[in-house]
Order: structure tokens, then sequence, then C-alpha cells
């Protein structure tokens, strides 16, 4: 028989804020904590600390077991967690971003052991507000996910929900968020996954995806119930099959934005700023083929039609400047299927009737200076593509941007050697350097990790009522002007990723003055600040898990009387021991 009484948990077991046996402890905290002899007694430095978990996490053979590690590091000893990314962001974003995140929500069933954040069921509608109060700390921030388009995955229901875990922790690594002010967030809204639906270990459930109308029902609720709850927090959704009815019916009354479309859109334009001045073709005659019609192929045109608008054409010449192919083929008038709302607005009906064949007969019927991958078809730029390509541009640009690295339209390498190194590159997923004709040539990764951080942050400091387009472009320009000069010089059209917090202080500053503009902002004593003052008002409000351990004394037992207003101890109480 199974006992039915709770097991007693640990103090704080819960909690972000912990490190409670981090070996940097000083006597004094462990005493304070009632952790002194619970740990072996050295007092270590980082320096120490992370040589260990490197060694650990070059034990685990597979991305997945180094996944797993990292997640165990986040749970045990958080501050740690993001001492270690900050010092190793490139090396690490790959693990806990994509391209592994993408198997760790393939295989989430199998791999899950511990609570990360809240997942909310169609089965709890009308009750979403209560439930919202289990969780035990104010939250700035939450990144949220039904599941139903993760990566270029498909549908995989609350599996998804290493997403906005991994989205979340980029905001605290390259934001400088406060790990305990996020809120990863997974909606079960059922799932048109039938093997995941009928995998005994999946964990949501086993209902087939709700209605359109019963989403908007659910998520009308849940928008009310996160602002009444936490009435300055920031929604970010994220991965959602079907994102337009959402974006459309909350970003004037939230604080919302939607990251594939939005923020995809503005990395995407930031980086194609710096690729058309490399090009060295003036903006007029550009010609873009896009692979991938959905949310984020078109959230993408949309704001390369702002760029274009503000480099002097009408709106009508930038609009004509996008071909773009579906799973159906060449996205025109005639086509003969209904065209979802979002494809209209770039329907060709320039085609005399004519209809696509393949990419390749596209390529040479528009001859493009462009062509962006965001169609989930990995391999989709063959040799043959790229070479038409090559063949007629002198520097073609060439973006595959699906995720995970699987899903990308080419790697580097292909794109190097079928472009002779011409290409101006960016894809969503990371790829390695490579030589090429004596030069080290560095990939672009054109990823909303780039922008979200900063967008996020800039509406929490100003406490926007909600996230304007300015707001949105603002973040696309500030990125494209963060490059330092060894960048610019070495024509790298994204800034090197160990810079991204630097970055995300150029990016939130954008942020907060567009919203200024707008006069959506609630802070509104940041408008008397110059720039200098406002980055440095930026960097100050930033997360520094270094100083996490200077200040872990007051932290603590700040936390321990429960002065900051966090529920910490899951109902056991802490007894504070000292020695
Ligand atoms: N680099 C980045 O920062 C981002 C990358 N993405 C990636 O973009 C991809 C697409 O995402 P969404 O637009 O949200 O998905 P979606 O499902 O809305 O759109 C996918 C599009 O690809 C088209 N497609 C599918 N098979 C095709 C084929 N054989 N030939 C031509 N087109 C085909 C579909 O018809 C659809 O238009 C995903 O892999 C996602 O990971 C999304 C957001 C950000
Ligand atoms: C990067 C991202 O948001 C995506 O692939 O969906
Ligand atoms: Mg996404």
């Amino acid at each position: 028989m199974h006992s039915t009484s709770r097991p007693s948990l640990p103090p704080r077991q819960l909690s972000t804020t912990n490190g409670d046996f981090d070996s940097s402890n000083t006597p004094e905290i462990r005493k304070s904590l009632g952790t002194y002899g619970l740990t072996p007694p050295a007092i270590e430095s980082f320096e120490v600390q992370s040589q260990r978990c490197l060694r650990l996490l070059a034990m685990k053979t597979t991305p997945i077991e180094k996944f797993q590690y990292l997640v165990h590091l986040k749970a045990t000893n958080c501050h740690l967690f993001y001492r270690l990314l900050s010092e190793n962001i490139k090396e690490l974003t790959p693990l806990i971003y994509t391209p592994t995140v993408g198997e760790a929500c393939v295989r989430w069933h199998e791999i899950w052991t511990q609570p990360e954040g809240m997942y909310l069921s169609f089965s709890d509608r009308g009750n979403l507000r209560q439930i919202l109060d289990n969780w035990p700390y104010k939250v700035d921030i939450t990144v949220l996910t039904d599941g139903s388009r993760i990566l270029g995955l498909g549908d995989l229901g609350v599996n998804g929900m290493g997403i906005p875990v991994g989205k979340l922790s980029l905001y605290t690594a390259c934001a400088g968020i406060r790990p305990d002010a996020t809120l990863p967030l997974t909606l079960d809204l059922g799932t048109n996954n039938q093997a995941l639906r009928e995998d005994p270990l999946y964990m949501g459930s086993r209902r087939g995806k709700v209605t359109a109308e019963e989403e908007k029902v659910f998520l009308d609720e849940l928008m009310a119930a996160l602002t009444d709850k936490w009435p300055n927090i920031v929604i970010q959704f994220e991965d959602f099959k079907n994102p337009f009815p959402a974006l459309e019916r909350y970003q004037n009354s939230y604080s919302m934005f939607n990251d594939d479309v939005q923020g995809t859109g503005a990395v995407i334009v930031g980086g194609f700023i710096n690729a058309i001045k490399a090009s060295g073709v003036p903006v007029k005659d550009h010609k873009a083929i896009f692979l991938g019609a959905g949310s984020a192929g078109t959230g993408v045109a949309k704001q390369i039609v702002e760029f274009f608008k503000k480099e002097g054409l009408t709106e009508e010449e930038a609009r004509r400047k996008f071909w773009f192919v579906d799973s159906n083929g060449l996205v025109t008038e005639d086509r003969g299927d209904k065209l979802a709302d979002h494809k209209v607005y770039f329907a060709r009906n320039d085609n005399n009737g004519r209809q696509y064949q393949s990419l390749g007969r596209l390529i040479d019927y528009v001859q493009p200076t462009i062509l962006m991958g965001l169609s989930t078809i990995g391999g989709a730029f063959n040799k043959d593509i790229l070479q038409r390509m090559a063949k007629l541009n002198d520097r073609p640009i060439i973006f595959p941007l699906s995720n995970p690295s699987s899903k990308s339209e080419c790697t580097f390498e292909e794109a190097v050697i079928n472009t002779e190194g011409r290409c101006l590159f960016a894809s969503g997923s990371p790829f390695p350097s490579m030589e090429w004709d004596d030069k080290l040539l560095t990939p672009g990764q054109g990823n909303n990790m780039y922008v979200f951080p900063g967008i996020g942050l800039g509406a929490i400091l100003s406490q926007a009522v909600s996230i304007t387009q300015d707001m949105i472009y603002a973040s696309a320009e500030s990125l494209s002007t963060s490059l330092n000069k060894q960048e610019v010089a070495d024509g790298w059209l994204y800034p090197d990723i160990r810079r991204i917090r630097e970055v995300s202080v150029v990016v939130t500053r954008g942020v907060i003055r567009a919203a200024q503009k707008n006069g959506v902002d609630r802070a509104t004593e940041l408008r008397n600040l110059d720039d200098a003052q406002l980055d440095a008002f930026i960097k100050e409000r930033m997360y520094d898990p270094f100083s996490e351990r200077e200040n872990a004394g007051d932290e603590v037992n700040k936390l321990i009387s429960g002065v900051n207003g966090h529920s910490i101890s899951n109902g056991a109480t802490s007894t504070n021991a000292h020695l």
C-alpha cells in the first residue's frame, strides 16, 4: 500500500534563489543557513567551481546528457549555473537552447525530473487566477507556449516546456532579469500529436487540440489572471502554431509580444541591415525569395518592409520585393486554395497564371539577391540552389533560419563551399566557423535570442502598458548598431554572442526610448535620463550572478526572515539553525 500522506519536503526545495550548498559560501553564510558541516570544508573560488562543472560536463557524452546536467545544476545552485552560463555563453547556449532544447522537448516526457515552471490545462479554466497563487515568486516576465509548434519539430504538447525554460534562462543570462522574476508557462490545450497522446509517459492531457474559439476564451481568462496577479508583467508568446489571433487581440491592451513573429522579424532586420550594406547592392535592387510562409517568415518580411520604407521605398514597392513559397508552392492570388490571412499581403498577382514548379526554377525567374529559409525543411537549400544564388550575385544573402540544426535549410559549410565563400550568411541555430581561402569565416546566428531579452527588459524597466511596433523595430535598429569595430571590419552581420550583455543594454535602451516616444511608458522618470545615464540605470538593474555570492549573506538572511515577501519554504519550517 502506498502512503497517502505527503512526504515532508526539505526547506526551499523549489527556490530559484538557492545556492544553499554552494561551495563558495563563507563559514558565516553556512552558519546562518544551517548548512555548516553539510558541504565539504573548502571555500571555493568560482574558478575552481567552474573547473569542476566543466569537467562534469565533459564527462557526459551526448548533448542531452549535458542538458540534463545543466538542468540539475540550475535546480540545485541557480547562481552558479548563471555564473557558468555567463562565462561560457557561446559554448553552453547550444546545450540549453537550440539545437539541444529541441531534442529535450521531443523527449521531455522521458527525461522530466523536476518542476521548472507552471502548467495550466484547459480543464483548469475558471480557476486560472487561483492556480497562479501557487507560484511563490513575484514575476516580471513570463514566456508561454501551447507547444503546438516547437521549433521546426511540430506539435509536442506539454513537452514544449523546454522552450519557455530555455528562453527564460537566456533572459537571465543575456539581459540580467532575475531568475526568480521569470515564469516558464506551458498551456495544456491538448495536442494533435497522436504518438505522444498514446505514450504512457506523456504528461499532458490526452485530448486533441482545443478549437480556436476555446483557445480564445482560455487565453482571455489567462491574460486577465496574469495581469491581476502581477500588474506589470510582460508576456511573451512563443511557438504557437497559429499565433496571429492572440497577437492581434492582445497587443494593444497588454504588455505582450510574439517572439516568433515580432522578435524574429526584428533580429533578422538587424542582421539584414548589415547584410544589405555588405552586399554593395542598392536597397531598391534587392529581391527576396522566402521558403516558408508561416508566422516567422511573414513576420520577418513585414519587418523588412518597414526597413525598406525607411530607406525610401513606398509600401507597395517594398511589398513587391517578396516571393513566398509554402508547402503548396508559390503564394499567388490565383493558386486555387484559400490563403491564410497572413499570406494574403504578400500573395503575387504578376505570375501570369504560371505556377511554381521548383525552387530552382523560381530562382531563375525572380533572380533574387536574398534567399530566406523559414520552412522547417532541413537541406532545402541544396548545392544546386546555392550555386544558382552564387551565379546571380557577388554576395548572395543566404539565411537558413529554421531550427533546430537538423531543420536548417543548409549548413554554413554547404553555403560557403557552394558560393565560393561569397555568401552573407546567418542561420537560426549555431554552426562552427570554418577556414576558406586561408581566412577564418564565422557564421552569423540570426536567432531572436539577440533581441527578445532586450525587448523584455525594455518593457519591464519602462513599465510599458503595451509593446508597440516602434519598440520592436527599435530593437532591430539598435542591434544593427551594436557591432564593435572589429566585428564590422571582419564583415560580421551580428555581434559576438559573448558580448550579449553589452548588446542587450543597447537593445534595451532603444526599446525604452521607443516606448517613451509612443507614450506607453509608465516609468516616466526615465525620460529625464540621457543615454549614458539610461545605460547606467539598465546595467544597475541587471542581475549579476557573481555579486549574488558576495551579497549572499544579506540575501539569505532576507529570505529566511521573509522580508522580501517571497514564500520559500514549501510549507516546511526553516529552523535557521546556528552553530
Ligand atoms: N531563427 C529564428 O530566430 C527563428 C526561427 N524559426 C524557425 O522557423 C521555422 C518556421 O517557423 P514558423 O513560421 O513559426 O512555422 P509555421 O508552421 O508557421 O510555418 C512553416 C512554413 O513552412 C512551409 N513549408 C512546410 N513545408 C514546406 C515545403 N516542403 N516547402 C516550402 N515550404 C514549406 C509551410 O507551408 C509554412 O508556410 C521553424 O523551424 C522555426 O524553428 C522561428 C522563429 C524564430
Ligand atoms: C528561435 C525560435 O524562437 C524558434 O525557432 O521558434
Ligand atoms: Mg520560437
